[in-house]
């Protein structure tokens, strides 16, 4: 197998999300959970690692993030991708700076780049600041993100707190004259002992001409938006047999752990139009009374339609605060991830779901793990940065799963019921 493109996320959804976009620019695309102990069996692209390294101490996520480097160096990766969030999520304590400079350390490679853009999803970044949509980073509701707050839209300076190389910009001037103004500007940043350049990108156009300028870097650090330009660099273009999925028949749910605002929207506008839902009370869980089986025997009766159903946890941050003000935020948010991940396993193995959605990237990770999930093979888009998946599990027996991880942030309000109408 010729492996172009090896590449490592901080997160699971974060994971889709850049498979996503490799797969709609033609690449066919693996990703896995965690670093898989043999080699991928499919003729494929790309893989996409999957970690959980985000908020984790930046040591663990240093070890983890090599762990993943030297298995994709073994099946041959040819360029690294490091993926992390369009806002990107860290504090000065990393964990984007640290994993790029041990990345840099272990490919013995003294330049790289750094750019969260993902204009598809409103993520831009001019002059090295960066914006969601049409607020300043630090003006967008990230600035009060309970683990990683980003109270400063300029990325020069977030990326020189988190790391010892000196870091630079290439700004959208010479983005807009295209990948030889990029090449020259790289060299001039070199010359001054610049080892991480933040680069500018306001437009899908803008990640297209900066992909040339990339080829043969040995390690591109970026979100999702990098990735639409690099498949041309391997002369791979773009084609609708990538997201082809195997289809499999069953009934539908989605369980939502996601308190953001789009999941808050999203659910509303699923019971709105007279689904059937269920709320998750975290306090219940806490007073260890069943909710999983409870869950489980509505679930039972209301499925006999085929659904979609959505078991939700989801809350406006009032009634998240006052939860995690009883319970703790680390214990309020395990013991939901934990309720979700057992009733995800139990709506695949006692109700016959095999289309399901989960939203949320933490939500996401224990429900995958929940399944035993190894590997996803990458399909179709549903919004930008969320695709339908096919995932061999088990539980779900011959004809596996499909499974769609969305963001938080992302998705219209009526996410959860396109998406079935989108089902491939
Ligand atoms: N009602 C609730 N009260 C307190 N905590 C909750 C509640 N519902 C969910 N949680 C916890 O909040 C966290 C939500 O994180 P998750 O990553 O799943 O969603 P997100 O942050 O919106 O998604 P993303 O990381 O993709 O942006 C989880 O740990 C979840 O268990
Ligand atoms: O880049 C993004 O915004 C997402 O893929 C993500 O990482 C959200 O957690």
């Amino acid at each position: 197998m010729t492996l172009a493109l090896g590449c490592i996320a901080d997160d699971f959804t974060g994971a889709t999300d850049l498979a996503n976009n490799l797969v709609r620019a033609g690449m066919r695309v693996v990703q896995t959970i965690g670093v898989p102990d043999q080699p991928v069996a499919a003729e494929v692209d790309a893989i996409v690692v999957a970690l959980k390294s985000r908020t984790i101490p930046a040591a663990e996520a240093v070890e983890k993030s090599i762990a993943a480097l030297r298995w994709l160096q073994a099946q041959g990766a040819q360029q690294i991708y490091f993926k992390y969030c369009s806002t990107f999520d860290s504090t000065p304590a990393g964990n984007i700076g640290p994993v790029t400079e041990a990345l840099m350390d272990a490919l013995g490679c003294d330049f790289t780049i750094a750019t969260p853009a993902f204009p598809d999803n409103g993520r831009t970044v001019f002059k090295g600041y960066l914006f969601a949509g049409d607020a300043l980073l630090n003006e967008s509701g990230m600035e009060k993100h309970p683990l990683t707050p980003m109270t400063d839209p300029n990325l020069v300076r977030v990326m020189q707190a988190q790391t010892g190389r000196k870091v630079g910009l290439v700004d959208y001037r010479a983005v807009a004259q295209g990948a030889d103004a990029v090449r020259a500007r790289f060299d001039e940043l070199r010359s001054q002992g610049v080892g991480v350049a933040i680069v500018d990108a306001l437009s899908n156009e803008d990640l297209l001409r900066l992909g040339p300028a990339l080829a043969g870097m040995p390690l591109v650090t970026a979100g999702s938006g990098v990735a639409i330009g690099l498949p041309a660099n391997f002369g791979v273009s773009p084609s609708g047999a990538a997201s082809a999925l195997p289809s499999v028949q069953g009934r539908r749910a989605v369980l939502s752990g996601s308190c953001s605002l789009a999941t808050n929207r999203q659910v509303r506008a699923f019971i709105e139009s007279g689904r059937s839902a269920l709320a998750i009370d975290p306090l219940r869980i806490a007073n260890g009374e069943d909710v999983v089986t409870e869950a489980l025997a509505w679930a039972g009766s209301m499925l006999i339609d085929g659904g979609p159903v959505l078991i939700y946890s989801t809350a406006d941050s009032g009634a998240v605060q006052s939860i995690q003000g009883q319970l703790g935020v680390e214990k309020a948010g395990a013991l939901v991830e934990r309720t979700l991940a057992d009733i995800a396993r139990g709506l695949v193995a006692l109700h016959g779901v095999r289309q399901l959605v989960v939203a949320g990237g933490e939500t996401s990770g224990a429900c995958v793990q929940a399944l035993d999930i190894g590997q996803l093979q990458i399909g179709p888009q549903i919004d930008p940065g969320v695709p339908w998946c096919h995932a061999p599990c088990e539980a779900a027996g011959d004809e596996g799963l499909l499974i769609a991880l969305k963001s938080g942030n992302f998705g219209t309000d009526d996410f959860f019921t396109k998406s079935f109408a989108a089902v491939p």
